[in-house]
């Protein structure tokens, strides 16, 4: 088991370059098991919740043949394999197997789902979904079991706008019979690609991104070559280290439309941001202000760099109220931010942020992705050195971050944890 080490206070400067967006990638894995001839999906990040997707297409007898970020998957000799436990339970997106192996095989069984603890994460929306399709759905010793005789179109309405549901609703629904329309569904651009990706498989889907989905089955899907979208959190994240600790940065291979939010925010603080193409630069500028943040459904500000900016506000003039409307107890980076000397309270689903703090390395630990990813830029403007533990969290979504930090000038490395470290972190 091994931490990261950050040596704060260096600055930041040069060009990044942006993965492919850990969100889609794991739902367009997934849904090549619809297909009936090989899919290949272009730009995958190399993230461990990658690795776990491709090593469960093989359990259930895909063939999956990985050429830099280039995935072949064959996934003509697939069976309907029950995967009540083992590596689904290692990450959030396995809930994807339902929808796709219930609308190939009608019928799937798939361990309850693990992914970040963000406070509850319920899927009733995806079974909601997959019921009104006709399957029966029972849960039986933490084992989600899908059965139906047949899948037929039907109109859902979401009660709580879910990335998850609509996406695993789609899977299953691009092969029934007849008519689907989702309603109420949620419009962040991952949708947007899995139906792109569906839609070349043959997939008659119309309204991906707004919140009605119309979906008109059909008997088989093909194989297909699919590129994916850049990584907007990741995108974000970096753009925030870069107000954070940048001189000038360059945030190469982004989508700006899909960071609208962010930047509006970054903007309001005296962050400087052009946006070209694929592109932005970004310059911070001097006493930041402090803004307040809610973080909402897409467009609005998105939850996943609610931690991320956190960190970023502790060194800005003022306070600031960041309100995280989709996970409301989103918020054991705090704990972490305060070891290292932020000024934070947590008040319901809020946390009031008071800055400028003058920020110390300290040892803190990863709880989380976002967590993991709000630490690293804590580090980058702490003095002396922090030393993150809990960095699998961080690998699940961070394709390379060590180097791609390093490249930008930050002093960051890893070091093996020792037997001490490693029961001090089990147990805490
Ligand atoms: C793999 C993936 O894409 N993960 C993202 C996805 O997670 P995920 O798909 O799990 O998140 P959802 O959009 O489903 O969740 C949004 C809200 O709806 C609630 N809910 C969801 C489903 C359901 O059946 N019932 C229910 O009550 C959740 O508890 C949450 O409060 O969207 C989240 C919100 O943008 C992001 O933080 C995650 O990074
Ligand atoms: C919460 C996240 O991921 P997951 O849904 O995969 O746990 C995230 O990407 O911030």
């Amino acid at each position: 088991m091994h931490k990261l080490l950050v040596e704060g206070g260096r600055p930041l400067r040069g060009q990044v370059r942006v993965s492919g967006a850990k969100n889609s990638a794991v739902a367009l894995l997934p849904a090549a098991i619809l297909a009936e001839t090989p899919v290949t999906i272009e730009g995958l990040p190399d993230i461990s919740d990658v690795g776990i997707l491709s090593d469960l297409l093989e359990e259930i007898g895909g063939s999956v043949r990985k050429d830099g970020r280039t995935v072949h998957i064959d996934p003509s000799e697939m069976v309907d394999m029950p995967l009540p436990n083992g590596k689904v339970k290692k990450l959030r997106a396995s809930y994807y197997f339902m929808g796709a192996m219930l609308g190939r095989f009608n019928k799937a069984v798939i361990g309850l789902p693990g992914g970040c603890h963000l406070g509850p994460r319920p899927i009733d929306q995806h079974i909601k979904g997959f019921e009104a399709l006709g399957a029966k759905v029972t849960n039986e010793q933490g084992a989600i079991y899908l059965r139906a005789r047949e899948l037929k179109g039907a109109r859902i309405y979401l009660d709580v706008v879910s990335v998850g549901a609509t996406i695993n609703i789609m899977l299953a629904a691009v092969r029934a019979k007849g008519k689907t329309v989702i309603e109420n569904a949620a419009k962040e651009p991952e949708i947007i690609d899995v139906a792109t990706l569906l839609t070349s498989m043959g997939a008659k889907i119309k309204g991906a991104g707004t919140d009605v989905i119309r979906i008109e089955g059909v008997d088989t899907l093909k194989g297909c070559l699919h590129t994916i979208i850049p990584d907007r959190i990741e995108a974000g994240t970096y753009t925030i280290m870069a107000a954070a600790q940048g001189e000038e940065m360059i945030i190469d291979n982004v989508i700006p439309q899909h960071l609208e939010s962010l930047l509006a925010k970054l903007r309001e603080m005296g962050v400087t941001i052009e946006e070209n193409d694929e592109q932005l630069y970004v310059k911070p500028g001097k006493d930041l202000r402090s803004v307040d943040i809610k973080t909402l459904v897409y467009p609005g500000f998105p939850t996943d760099l609610q931690q991320p900016f956190t960190s970023l506000l502790t060194q800005t003039q003022g306070t600031g109220v960041v309100t995280d409307t989709i996970y409301q107890a989103r918020f054991k980076h705090v704990d972490e931010l305060r070891r290292m000397n932020a000024s934070i309270k947590v008040e319901g689903g809020s946390a009031i942020v008071t800055g400028p703090a003058k920020l110390q390395g300290a040892k803190v630990k990863a709880t989380d992705l976002r967590a993991g990813a709000a630490l690293v830029i804590a580090g980058l403007m702490a003095d002396g050195v922090t030393e993150i533990t809990g960095v699998d969290h961080i690998e699940r979504g961070y394709e390379n971050i060590t180097n791609k930090l390093i490249d930008l000038g930050a002093k960051v490395w890893y070091e093996e944890m020792s037997d001490e470290e490693i029961e001090q972190f089990q147990n805490s």
